[in-house]
């Protein structure tokens, strides 16, 4: 493919390649410089390192004195001109294209940094979501049957409760009030309402001693007990997967998911056949309620509203408030219908638990409609923490990230983003065993897309093997067709320790079987590996070994921030956090974040030097050679930085497949010309690079979702202020495409990630693409509310870009 071709170029500071560089096409201008710069070059002359540059000091205050304020300019040194540097694409050269600085025309940064790096605390602190100490608590003692402790310990390695659990489960087991749980990411609040719910249907079969009754044994016929509404299929299907497990050890009760994706049919023949506990969402359920007789909800004793504000945030209210009515509005059974006596051992009256990690003011709402004299059951917290809780005064600042999850913010220029994204994730991976998995959230599903075209590598995933032949024993390696378009190696991220980095993308635009698969393929991935994805994955997402979380667009409400990067250090496991931000406004956006935790800046120059400061660990198929040479070592991250940036907008620009080839003319023509018996006329038609189309349309759906922040948090990310350019460069593009002002002027905080189809879903977080069953995310019926001061000032914005369309990036 030409990618290779440029990603073999990518290889800078040979002599040799120089003078094989020959320049034809383009304008006649840039051939004469081009020549001039390789006649230069092949003199042995001026080479990059040779430029006067500021050296880069990582240690200085980040509150940039401005050039010469202090005699010295302490900016990254101007980067040569494209034509200047001898290893540029040849693929510019042909067609006259140049690149503009990165580093020029970049906003100063206010954020003050410390001038050395933090010292690390003589004592790690302390994991605020881990388990207790086994000596301290266990599980029978919190009332749970022997049988299920052992199981656990044993089977499940969990010896001793979280905070949360230790604080619900007698709770649950004893007593038959509705309970809101409220803890951290992460603190175990999925087993702290499941083990209470099993032990109590467990004791259904179980003697006083404990062992289980021989005759009047609960099977999956018995009844359906419990109900826990999740917002999203991933979430349901994750729940379902912790139950199956805990039922290990009652294999007589069965449990099962209605979540849409797969035909409603087959959901019914699972709820003919009996289930004990049932997993669901909430649009699937008020369907089966609806339409499926089979499904009786007489003897349910529980309802769990897991993630209860998302819930609420997804519009499914009138769903629950549906599934609610429907479920009491029901008798309650007080036997089943085998005789089987109920009361007494399951709980008298209907039981509400609601859940959450965060608290929005949709939840209050939600109890309003789904609980009765509900007892707050929240994770113990140190005397410290809760008088720092109360003192804030804030509604959110009580949910906090885990304590041991080390947070920090990069303020990077727009035009250095995507760079700089590349850069940070190439020096996490650079050590082997250091980090095995990172999730990076971006705000639409455009945008996921374009980012995970561009950093995996050309050559996507290896074709099946053919069927074995007759007498070859070798079974055939299973490849999942799903998963061919959602996960690949990513080239740019992978280093001499580890050669193999693997990059997955997940959305709500994707289809249903292609999201399980791409997760399990995450989750399960044994290299280490990358998830780009909206904020689909922000929500409950339990995957083993995430070490870092990378927030590349900041949430669109602070909670959600929370819930993000609470997909790392979880049950008391350690993880980090990277939040980008623009200088400017969003630099006071740390500020409401901070309240609750510590939130370091680091400079994006120090992101560039780490990731880009050698060049042996650039994309597999870049490297002709993996030896550092003398050449290689003179550049600088700034000048590979551009090259970086030039690489990715040559990949854009490059012709799509076809163009060169000439084609028919119109159609009308061509009729004309063979009636006339002339010659069949040919005529070259341009097709854009699909790459170049995918980078404007995920430009214009993050301006889009740009503006969907909450209306609170706007002052931080004000479209006023986004510089529409620069941020076209963060997409590999040289000027801001138009088509942005349609949809700006309708937007809501209350986006609604198009998630799985279970609602049409607005909004931002899942995507600017029409969800599966869903209009696009855009279209004005999908938004609630109208903001026409948005409108306003997105017009002016784009009519300031038409006037300024002689931009710095039409430098060709
Ligand atoms: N007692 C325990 N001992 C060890 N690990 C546990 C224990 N309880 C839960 N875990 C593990 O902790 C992780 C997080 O649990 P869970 O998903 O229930 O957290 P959560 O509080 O629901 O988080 P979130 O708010 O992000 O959804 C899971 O991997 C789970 O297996």
């Amino acid at each position: 493919m030409a990618d290779d071709g440029m990603l073999l170029n990518f290889e800078i500071g040979d002599a040799p390649l120089v003078s094989q560089v020959k320049f034809k096409g383009g304008r006649w201008r840039d051939r004469v410089k081009a020549n001039k710069s390789a006649k230069v070059a092949s003199q042995g002359g001026p080479e990059p390192a040779a430029k006067p540059r500021a050296p880069y000091d990582p240690n200085r205050p980040a509150k940039r004195p401005r050039a010469n304020e202090d005699g010295g300019d302490h900016r990254p040194a101007k980067a040569p001109r494209i034509n200047d540097i001898p290893w540029v694409p040849t693929h510019a050269m042909k067609t006259g294209l140049v690149s503009s600085s990165l580093f020029t025309s970049i906003p100063n940064v206010v954020t003050k940094f410390d001038e050395e790096e933090p010292a690390e605390p003589a004592e790690p602190t302390k994991p605020s979501n881990a388990p207790l100490s086994e000596e301290a608590e266990n599980f029978h003692t919190l009332g749970l049957a022997r049988r299920v402790a052992h199981h656990l310990a044993t089977k499940l390695e969990m010896k001793a409760p979280t905070s949360i659990q230790k604080n619900t489960i007698p709770l649950l087991i004893k007593d038959d009030s509705d309970a809101f749980l409220q803890a951290e990411t992460g603190s175990g609040k999925t087993l702290a309402y499941l083990l209470p719910i099993v032990h109590r249907i467990m004791e259904l079969s179980m003697n006083e001693d404990g062992t289980p009754k021989k005759d009047a044994k609960v099977h999956r016929n018995s009844g359906l007990f419990a109900i826990i509404l999740a917002p999203t299929r991933e979430l349901c299907k994750q729940i379902a997967v912790v139950l199956e497990k805990v039922l290990r050890c009652a294999p007589w009760l069965v449990c099962t998911t209605v979540i849409g994706g797969e035909s409603k049919h087959s959901e019914k023949a699972r709820l003919r056949k009996g289930v004990n506990i049932l997993v669901a969402t909430p649009g699937r359920l008020t369907d089966h309620l609806d339409n499926t007789k089979v499904l009786d909800v007489g003897t349910v004793r529980w309802l769990v509203l897991d993630e209860g504000d998302r819930m609420m945030e997804m519009g499914f209210e009138d769903d629950i408030k549906t599934i609610v009515g429907k479920i009491r509005a029901d008798k309650l059974a007080t036997k089943n219908s085998e005789g089987l006596v109920l009361d007494g051992v399951l709980p008298k009256r209907r039981v509400t638990v609601l859940c959450s990690a965060t608290m929005k003011m949709n939840v209050q709402k939600l109890g309003e409609i789904s609980l009765e004299d509900a007892v707050h059951i929240t994770a113990s917290k140190s005397e410290m923490e809760r008088d720092a809780a109360e003192n804030s005064g804030s509604t959110e600042s009580a949910f906090t990230a885990p304590a041991q999850l080390k947070q920090s913010c990069i303020i990077v220029p727009a035009k250095l983003r995507l760079v700089t994204l590349i850069a940070l994730l190439k020096s996490t991976f650079a050590r082997k065993g250091s980090v095995m998995k990172a999730i990076v959230f971006i705000s639409c599903a455009d945008s996921v897309d374009f980012h995970y075209e561009i950093l995996k590598d050309t050559a996507v995933i290896e074709p099946p093997p053919p069927p074995p032949q007759e007498g070859n024993e070798a079974p055939a390696k299973k490849v999942d067709i799903h998963i061919e378009t959602t996960v690949a190696p990513a080239a740019y991220i992978t280093s001499p320790a580890n050669t193999k980095v693997m990059l997955h993308k997940l959305h709500g635009s994707l289809a249903q079987p292609v999201r399980s698969a791409t997760l399990k393929a995450f989750s399960e991935c044994k290299d280490p590996a990358v998830l780009i994805t909206t904020d689909i994955s922000s929500r409950g997402l339990d995957v083993p070994a995430v070490d870092l979380v990378i927030e590349y667009d900041p949430a669109f409400a602070v909670p959600d921030h929370v819930h993000r990067i609470g997909r790392t250090a979880r049950a008391g496991r350690s993880g980090k956090a990277v939040l980008f931000l623009l200088p400017g406004p969003e630099e006071g956006y740390t500020g409401i974040l901070s309240s609750s935790s510590t939130i370091t800046p680091q400079l994006y120059e120090s992101i560039l030097q780490k990731g880009l400061a050698s060049n042996v660990n650039l994309p597999a198929s870049s490297r002709t050679d993996n030896a550092e040479t003398e050449s290689n070592k003179r550049e600088t991250w700034a000048t590979r930085a551009e090259a970086l940036q030039l690489h990715i907008e040559q990949r854009l620009l490059a012709p799509a497949p076809g163009f060169e080839d000439a084609e028919e003319g119109p159609k009308s023509h061509r009729g004309k010309f063979s009636k006339a018996g002339g010659k069949s006329h040919k005529q070259p038609v341009k097709k854009d690079n699909p790459l170049l189309d995918a980078a404007r349309q995920a430009f214009r759906s993050h301006i889009r979702a740009y503006a969907t922040h909450v209306r609170e948090e706007r002052v931080y990310f004000d479209m006023t202020q986004l510089h529409l350019g620069h941020m076209a460069k963060a997409f590999g593009l040289r000027e801001a495409p138009g088509g942005i002002g349609s949809g700006i002027s309708r937007r809501t905080h209350k986006f609604t990630p198009a998630t799985s189809g279970q609602k049409g879903g607005a909004g931002a977080s899942g995507g600017a693409k029409p969800s599966v069953g869903s209009k696009s995310k855009f279209d004005d019926d999908e938004f609630g509310q109208v903001d026409e001061d948005a409108a306003r000032r997105m017009k002016a914005k784009m009519k300031m870009l038409s006037m300024n369309s002689a931009s710095e990036f039409n430098l060709g």
